[in-house]
């Protein structure tokens, strides 16, 4: 939705101090974040110069081999004055695929879709674990809402400070923050199919976005879509879920984390 500008600023002003206390609570104050050159990695990197100052972020441009847009990630790191790191995940990639190949054949077309996102990932930790930092998660509310993203791939981090917000709020976002248009405006794309996101899913971000503010969503057949893509993955943004024995916890329980025991 148009936030306008009074509501846009507040929501800045709070998601600033939402993050500085994120990382007050986790005792760093050095975010990583992979940057592929789209909107909400480039947002939210331009967010955690804001909190974190640009001396504290780090970017990691991780391109399965040749990547034709990197210029754009590597213009958006100088964009925001942030030091970034280079690494190739194809190698990476390429001897899981071929080690789980040997051991139980020729890998699903959706797990070789899945498997960049979550070398991304462990890229991610190792980088943020050497330098002492902590690695922010870039989805949106938009992509969430209907589970495109991989589990333990790109789900992952310390926060989400997008969580709630829909590409189009994301943009909004970024042109607050001053990042060019060819940061925030390029068309939401995996980079591995060769396809838009739009594409792919079968419908627009504008009505899924529409749908989610408003619960109005024209066509039935693209609401009952959204519908059945957003329950089959609550699963991806739920904890892990735990067996209960029963047995006795008596320990403080200061997380309330075993509370059903
Ligand atoms: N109910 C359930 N409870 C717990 N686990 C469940 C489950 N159902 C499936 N699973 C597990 O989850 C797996 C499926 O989930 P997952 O591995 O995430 O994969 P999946 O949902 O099949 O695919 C994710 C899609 O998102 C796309 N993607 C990923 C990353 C970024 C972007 C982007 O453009 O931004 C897009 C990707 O190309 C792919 O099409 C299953 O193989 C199974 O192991
Ligand atoms: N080539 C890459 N190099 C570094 N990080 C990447 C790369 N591709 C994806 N990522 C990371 O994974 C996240 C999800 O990537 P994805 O390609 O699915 O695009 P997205 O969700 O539209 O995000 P973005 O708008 O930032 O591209 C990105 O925001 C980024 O943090």
């Amino acid at each position: 939705m148009d936030l306008g500008k009074e509501r846009l600023s507040q929501l800045a002003a709070d998601l600033e101090k939402w993050c500085q206390d994120r990382m007050a609570v986790i005792g760093s104050d050095q975010a990583v974040i992979g940057i592929s050159g789209g909107k909400d990695s480039s947002v939210v990197a331009a967010l955690a110069v804001r909190v974190c100052g640009k001396d504290q972020v780090t970017g990691v441009l991780m391109p399965y081999g040749d990547q034709a847009d990197i210029d754009v990630a590597r213009a958006l790191c100088r964009h925001l004055g942030i030091r970034h790191h280079e690494i190739d995940i194809a190698p990476a990639g390429q001897a899981l695929t071929a080690a789980v190949e040997e051991a139980v054949g020729p890998m699903s077309r959706q797990a070789s879709l899945n498997l960049p996102p979550r070398v991304r990932m462990a890229v991610l930790y190792a980088v943020a674990q050497t330098l002492g930092g902590v690695v922010w998660n870039t989805s949106n509310l938009s992509e969430d809402w209907v589970g495109y993203a991989t589990i333990y791939g790109d789900t992952a981090g310390a926060f989400s400070p997008l969580a709630t917000l829909t590409t189009d709020e994301v943009i909004q976002l970024g042109r607050l923050f001053g990042l060019p248009d060819r940061f925030v405006e390029k068309p939401p794309a995996d980079g591995l199919t060769g396809k838009t996101d739009e594409d792919v899913l079968g419908f627009s971000y504008a009505d899924l976005n529409r749908y989610i503010r408003t619960g109005v969503c024209e066509d039935p057949a693209v609401k009952a879509q959204i519908d059945h893509l957003h329950r089959a993955s609550r699963f991806k943004f739920k904890p892990i879920e735990m067996f209960h024995s029963g047995l006795p916890i008596v320990a403080d329980d200061i997380a309330g984390i075993y509370k059903n025991d």
